[in-house]
């Protein structure tokens, strides 16, 4: 026998737009393989009379009302595409404890707010599913609870952001800051105010999500110190790229010892690296581990069809759970909290861009004891910097420092290799 569970949605912008074209393929495969049919019964936007680029299904009611959808009794599973932090969270809130799984793309309010919202999914006996909240398309998040539950990981590296990606790909083809930003946004990869997006803030978001599932680790804002990529110019990436690197804005995490290093900024990587390939709108996941060792995972970062498929399985996951009435995974709470430090503080080398006259750097150089070897015209390669070097040239305007990637001098370790449990997906 055929059971249906109502499904209501919040937002019908880039991603809801793509979970209502790929919705009929989704119902015949969630159909078929678990004789469950979904109707899709409630979507709900900010602006009713606002032209939508897709048809919605015939059953389907347009609504600006949330409480309509997340209070609504005959509706069992929501899905949250609206964005925001406040009003997400009431809504996400509201539905939970309404008795209802939430599956949810919105990666600030889970970074943010994710532990407290998954304790209350838990009490509530209901699921709450965020795989499209990290790197759109590629299903990371499973990957990490489901694949590596037997293994350690021991590193986390990405390209966690299309728009910031997009940009700097663009960039060094030639493009301005600007009108790649402004082809991110047609494309519908930015965020709405994407201010994020360049800011770093949005990787950021995305690293605290993988931290806590990668190594059961809060991580938080603060202990990341994000870099943004709009002081990064069109020159910079040209010029680094004609020379071996490919500028990045990239996530890093990573266990040394008892510590968690962990970073997001602009880095230089050497095009011998296989992220360095990785270019446009797509996210790479390098993770290492202590089973598997090297690992990579690539797809699109952001975008329509690619988030929606995301959302689309955490649905069908969920619909599996709500017919065999397993709600509420459990989540094992982090075994430990190693102290975080932020990656700037570790002896490195980076890619020195000058505006000073070479005589001026020259004599600077000298005087603060810096060994810069020149890549071309206002380039250098620095030495190993140690952070009070990096601060004073940082303290320069007319100079701008790229770390360079695989170059850290990493502290001699001698703690015992530490096993730290992770958190479940749920
Ligand atoms: N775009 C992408 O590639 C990805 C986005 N995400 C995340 O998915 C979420 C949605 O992103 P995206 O689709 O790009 O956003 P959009 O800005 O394209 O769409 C937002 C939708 O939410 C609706 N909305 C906003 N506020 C309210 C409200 N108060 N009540 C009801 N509806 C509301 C809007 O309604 P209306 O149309 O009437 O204005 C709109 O339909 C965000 O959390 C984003 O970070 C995650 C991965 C990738
Ligand atoms: N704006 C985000 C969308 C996906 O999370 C991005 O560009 O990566």
């Amino acid at each position: 026998m055929t059971t249906t569970i109502q499904v209501g949605m919040l937002g019908l912008g880039t991603v809801g737009s793509g979970v209502i074209t790929r919705w009929p393929q989704a119902v015949t495969t969630i159909e078929t393989t678990q004789g469950i049919h979904l109707q899709l019964t409630k979507v709900a936007v900010a602006h009713l009379t606002r032209a939508r680029q897709v048809p919605l299904p015939p059953e389907t009611h347009l609504t600006d009302s949330i409480t309509a959808v997340v209070a609504d009794p005959q509706i069992q599973l929501v899905i949250e595409v609206m964005g925001t932090l406040t009003t997400a969270k009431r809504a996400i809130v509201a539905a939970l404890t309404h008795g209802k799984s939430v599956i949810t793309a919105n990666k600030d309010l889970i970074a943010t707010a994710g532990q407290e919202l998954i304790a209350l999914a838990r009490r509530e006996h209901c699921d709450l599913f965020y795989e499209a909240s990290v790197a759109g398309g590629i299903p990371i998040l499973r990957t990490l609870t489901d694949s590596y539950a037997t293994d350690t990981v021991q590193a986390v590296t990405g390209i966690l952001n299309g728009t910031a990606n997009y940009i700097l790909s663009a960039m060094t083809a030639g493009q301005s800051y600007d009108q790649a930003l402004t082809a991110a946004q047609r494309a519908g990869y930015a965020e709405s105010d994407p201010t994020n997006d360049v800011s770093g803030l949005d990787t950021t978001y995305k690293l605290m999500i993988l931290g806590q599932l990668a190594f059961g680790q809060p991580l938080t804002r603060e202990q990341i110190h994000p870099v943004g990529i709009t002081t990064v110019t069109a020159a910079q990436c040209q010029v680094a790229a004609r020379h071996g690197w490919q500028l990045k804005l990239l996530a890093q995490a990573q266990r040394a010892g008892d510590h968690l290093y962990c970073r997001v900024a602009p880095v230089a990587v050497p095009t011998g690296q296989i992220l360095s390939q990785v270019q446009g709108v797509q996210n790479g996941v390098a993770i290492r581990s202590q089973a598997i060792g090297e690992s990579l995972y690539t797809g699109p970062g952001a975008g329509s069809t690619a988030t929606a498929n995301s959302v689309l399985n955490d649905v069908l996951v969920a619909t599996r759970r709500l017919q065999q009435g397993i709600r509420g995974t459990a989540l094992s709470a982090p075994a430990r909290r190693l102290p975080v430090t932020n990656l700037a503080t570790l002896p490195q080398a980076y890619l020195l861009f000058s505006d000073l006259a070479p005589v001026d750097l020259q004599c600077y150089a000298a005087t603060n004891q810096l060994v810069l070897t020149p890549i071309t015209a206002g380039v250098y390669q620095t030495d190993v910097l140690n952070p009070q070097q990096v601060r004073i040239l940082q303290a320069t305007e007319d100079l701008k420092l790229i770390p360079i990637a695989e170059t850290v001098q990493w502290p001699e370790v001698t703690a015992q290799p530490v096993t730290v449990a992770r958190a479940a997906l749920g």
